[in-house]
């Protein structure tokens, strides 16, 4: 409070209270809150569709400047249309409102969780290598399944599938084809079951030569393969 007082613009004549001053914070408080309203789902308080198009194609373009990884989730909840058939629609938003923050509890404060659409999310991992990742993925999978809503007091369960792979410097792709890829991940664990995480194997998607102290601690910190 006091910083931004601070950063208050002083009025040029030096009056005690100045209109065109307040007028101008209200507009710039104006502008921050039509930003944040163009940028974040409404329902889930996550970030949109938008954003997420935007925020992967920075990270992709900072993953090719520093080296760094880029990982990506894209996570869909399983027989959705269940939970809507059978409960109806509010309790539905009730689930992916709850879905929704187990991710922003879960997950780190770079971290970019949006709502793909529908039932559907997409999770940015900056600087993230793809053991981390599928830890990150498969905390996520479990807290999900063992966190119910409660409904009239009655606890409802869901589960989740999860694609995940990782976005390095030297990969060529495009920002829509690693989506692309990243959703197949996804259809592949639907397909094979649902509420399990899928994901490339970690032998071929380590850069040649580079395996540092941090990717291996993670790799021997996997839970069980599957899950
Ligand atoms: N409550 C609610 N439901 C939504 C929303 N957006 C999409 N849906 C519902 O999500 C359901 C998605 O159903 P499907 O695409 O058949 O997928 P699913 O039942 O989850 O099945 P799988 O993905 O194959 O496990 C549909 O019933 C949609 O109406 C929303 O904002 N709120």
């Amino acid at each position: 409070m006091r910083e931004q007082e601070n950063k208050k613009p002083r009025c040029p004549v030096d009056a005690p209270s100045c209109e065109h001053i307040d007028n101008l914070l209200a507009l710039q408080d104006e502008v921050i809150s039509l930003k944040e309203l163009v940028l974040t789902d409404p329902l889930t308080r996550l970030f949109n569709f938008r954003h997420f198009s935007q925020a992967l194609e920075q990270e992709l373009e900072r993953t090719h400047r520093t080296a760094q990884p880029t990982a990506l989730i894209m996570l869909d909840l399983d027989h959705f249309k269940r939970v809507n058939d059978t409960w109806g629609h509010d309790v539905g938003n009730q689930v992916l409102c709850h879905v929704a923050g187990l991710m922003l509890t879960l997950l780190r404060k770079i971290d970019i969780p949006c709502r793909y659409g529908g039932e559907e999310f997409a999770l940015i991992l900056p600087g993230t290598p793809l053991p981390r990742a599928i830890n990150a993925a498969r905390r996520l999978r479990t807290a999900i399944k063992e966190t119910p809503v409660m409904v009239s007091e009655k606890p409802l369960y869901v589960t989740a599938s999860m694609g995940v792979s990782v976005y390095q410097r030297s990969s060529n792709l495009s920002a829509e084809a690693f989506v692309r890829q990243v959703d197949e991940l996804l259809y592949a664990a639907k397909s094979q079951g649902r509420n399990r995480v899928v994901h490339p194997d970690l032998e071929t998607m380590r850069p040649a030569g580079q395996v540092s102290a941090d990717e291996k601690a993670a790799l021997y910190g996997l839970d069980s393969p599957g899950g």
